[in-house]
């Protein structure tokens, strides 16, 4: 068992915009509402077979980082949370220690899982247990939450929920409506019967307990259920005699078990990313003019460009976006660059997400840029290849200010979709170019 530091120091999770747009700013949920011990047990010791990978698919990776650490990710940032224990197989340990180390997570405590998921659980509840053997036992939960670690996308109000319905109830687990109907089949292969499906639902995580009540079932439980069972709430209720309350979940608290399971996943984060920007466009009237246009141009792609100056030490700021648009029609203007990728890093404001930095750069002369100077294509190269070691995708757009109208919006159209779809698909690939608008 090993621990890790205990202080977070991260800009906020893209994924909290949403709730901060939807009026639930992150953090504040549970304060003063849960006054008794929370932990997690985040159980991560399968195989994957599913996924048809060589790695267990809680380590495939999306975005620079393993599936795990978006879950871990989710419960250290909430308060009221103490401690996260995850549970791997004795082969990943070392690899689970060193994400840890490298995203900085923090709460996170590593037990050993076991052959199946159950043994995983209780391995894992273990860990808060005083046993003879072993290291010294975690501060005993009064609620412990059990959840997937495949499970990256829940969100705080749901947990808070959860944990306050394990606490009065002794039990408590997300529930789904079912999306295809159940049947039974003969031992021949041939339909049964039909379940009602408006009578079923199919039981999702996270799952919430008193800690008494579920570490009491694992050890009532029996060998059969250690070996093939998947349902904690059947253990709490058959061994404990508790009943758990169901609660209806959104449908983000799928499971990632299949190769589509995690390109989606990629694919709502990177939608999360990219719901704002912050749009720097100095004083010069024609490069004002044309930050108003990507404004209003990019909020027909659902992004919101808040205009603002880039200023170091900006935290607040900075810390509501990952997205940086520079417009400038000054050649020094990538001097500014730089310095804004050299503040990024200082605040390791990419170690969880790509940060984007797009440079557009506004030609006042009918001569390109790049014709007018050759060399500053190799140092936007140059400054991206830096950039990218740091998770900081730097890409460049040229626009051309025309003197007739029609020219000068197309020019503008195409600098919108170019920039939205740069923020939205972050790909490394065509870091360092200077795309024409
Ligand atoms: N012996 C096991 C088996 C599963 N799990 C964990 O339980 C969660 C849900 O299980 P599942 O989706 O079945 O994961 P796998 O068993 O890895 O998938 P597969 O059945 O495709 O091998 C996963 O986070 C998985 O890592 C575990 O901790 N210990
Ligand atoms: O069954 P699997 O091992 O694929 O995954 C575990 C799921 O069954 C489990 O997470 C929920 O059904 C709730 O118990």
């Amino acid at each position: 068992m090993e621990s890790v530091n205990t202080t977070s120091d991260r800009p906020c999770d893209p994924r909290c915009l949403v709730k901060s747009e939807a009026g639930i700013s992150e953090g504040n949920v549970g304060q003063g509402v849960v006054d008794f011990p929370v932990a997690v047990v985040l159980p991560a010791a399968g195989s994957g077979e599913r996924m048809g990978l060589s790695t267990p698919k809680q380590f495939c990776t999306f975005l620079n980082r393993p599936l795990i650490s978006f879950t871990i990710e989710t419960f250290e940032r909430i308060p009221w949370i103490e401690t996260i224990v995850v549970v791997v197989a004795k082969e990943s340990h070392d690899q689970m220690l060193h994400i840890i180390d490298r995203f900085h997570h923090t709460k996170v405590k590593v037990v050993e899982g076991g052959a199946t998921r159950h043994r995983s659980i209780f391995n894992g509840l273990q860990a808060f247990s005083e046993s003879m053997e072993g290291p010294s036992p975690l501060p005993r939960p009064k609620v412990v939450i059990i959840h997937d670690a495949v499970r990256p996308f829940v969100e705080e109000d749901f947990l808070l929920k959860i944990t306050l319905a394990a606490k009065e109830q002794g039990a408590s687990g997300a529930i789904r409506p079912l999306v295809s109907t159940v049947i039974a089949t003969t031992s021949e292969g041939y339909l049964d019967h039909s379940l009602e499906r408006t009578k079923y639902r199919a039981s999702e995580m996270p799952q919430g307990f008193l800690y008494d009540i579920i570490f009491q079932a694992y050890q009532r439980c029996s060998e059969f259920d250690f070996e093939f069972g998947t349902e904690c709430l059947h253990l709490a209720l058959q061994y404990s005699g508790t009943n758990a309350k169901l609660i209806e979940g959104p449908q983000t608290l799928w499971k990632v078990t299949y190769k589509r399971d995690l390109a989606a996943a990629e694919c709502v984060i990177k939608e999360t990313l990219s719901l704002s920007a912050c749009l720097i466009s100095g004083t010069m009237a024609e490069t004002v003019e044309l930050a108003s246009k990507l404004q209003k141009n990019l909020a027909a792609h659902s992004m919101t460009l808040d205009l603002h100056p880039f200023v170091k030490g900006n935290d607040e700021l900075l810390s509501k976006t990952r997205n940086f648009i520079q417009i400038s029609a000054r050649r020094e203007s990538l001097s500014e660059i730089t310095e804004m990728v050299k503040v990024l890093e200082e605040m390791n404001h990419a170690l969880l997400y790509p940060v984007v930095i797009i440079w557009v750069h506004l030609c006042m002369s009918e001569e390109p840029f790049h014709r007018q100077n050759p060399d500053e294509l190799s140092s936007i190269m140059d400054i991206s290849m830096k950039a990218k070691q740091r998770n900081i995708l730097l890409y460049g757009i040229e626009v051309i200010h025309s003197k007739i109208p029609e020219l000068w919006e197309r020019s503008v159209e195409r600098l919108s979709e170019i920039t939205a779809a740069l923020i939205r698909d972050r790909n490394p690939a065509f870091t360092g170019q200077l795309l024409q608008a």
